[in-house]
C-alpha cells in the first residue's frame, strides 16, 4: 500500500512536538515522515494523500522551512490528491495573524486541484483574522489549529479527534488503496 506523506516544518520545536504526537496516534507504519527542508518538489509525484505541518511566524508568514521551498510548493500539481494541515500559531500574541499558514498552504492546494479535508471549526478560539478562515465553509478553518503559547490543555484533544475525524473522511480514499494492494500483490500472486 502507498504510504501518505507527512511533511512538516517547525522553527523552535513546537511543531515537532506536535508532529510526534500525531505520528503516534495515527500509527508510524502508514506514513512517510520528512521535514519539509529535505523535500524537492518531484517527492510529490509519488504520493496521493499528504499531511502538512507547519507553524506562522512573522505576522502572517511561513515557517523558515516552508517559506523556502514555497516558490516549488507553488508549481506542485494536486490533482487527484487529497492533503490535511495542521498549524501551530498564537492567537494571543497574533490575533491579526492567527495560523495564517495553515491557509497560505491549503489556497495554493485548491488552486492547484488537490482537496483539502480536516477542516476544523473555529469555535473556542479567540482571534481578530486569519488567511486560515475558509471562504466555501463559514466557521472553519481549512486545517487544525493548535495554540500551545496559550491553550496548551486543548491540544492533546484537539489533535485525538482531528485524527479521529481525518481517518472517516480519508476512509474511502484508504479502503481503495487496500483494495488496490490486495489486487496487485495478493491475488496476483
Ligand atoms: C516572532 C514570532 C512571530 C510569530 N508570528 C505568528 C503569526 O504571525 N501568527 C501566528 O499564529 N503565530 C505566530 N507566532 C507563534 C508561533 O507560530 C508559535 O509559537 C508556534 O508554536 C511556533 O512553532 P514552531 O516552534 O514549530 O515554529 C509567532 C511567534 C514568534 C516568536
Amino acid at each position: 500500500m502507498e504510504k501518505i506523506a507527512l511533511f512538516y516544518g517547525s522553527d523552535t520545536g513546537c511543531t515537532d512536538d506536535v508532529t510526534k504526537d500525531f505520528t503516534s496516534l495515527w500509527g508510524n507504519k502508514e506514513l512517510d515522515i520528512r521535514e519539509i527542508s529535505s523535500v524537492s518538489k518531484e517527492d510529490f509525484d509519488s504520493f496521493k494523500i499528504f499531511f502538512f505541518g507547519l507553524s506562522t511566524w512573522y505576522d502572517g508568514d511561513l515557517q523558515s522551512d516552508w517559506e523556502t521551498f514555497f516558490d516549488d510548493f507553488k508549481k506542485v500539481d494536486f490533482t487527484n490528491k487529497v492533503v490535511a494541515i495542521y498549524g501551530l500559531g498564537d492567537q494571543v500574541g497574533y490575533g491579526e495573524y492567527f495560523v495564517d499558514g495553515i491557509g497560505i498552504l491549503a489556497k495554493t492546494v485548491i488552486e492547484n486541484g488537490g482537496k483539502v479535508i480536516g477542516n476544523w471549526p473555529v469555535e473556542g478560539y479567540r482571534f481578530t483574522d486569519s488567511v486560515a478562515l475558509m471562504e466555501e465553509k463559514e466557521g472553519y478553518f481549512y486545517g487544525l489549529a493548535i495554540d500551545n503559547d496559550n491553550q496548551s490543555q486543548l491540544s492533546d484533544d484537539r489533535l485525538r479527534k482531528w485524527v479521529n475525524q481525518l481517518k472517516l473522511e480519508l476512509s474511502p480514499y484508504l479502503v481503495s488503496e487496500r483494495a488496490s494492494y490486495h489486487r496487485e500483490v495478493v491475488l496476483e500472486v
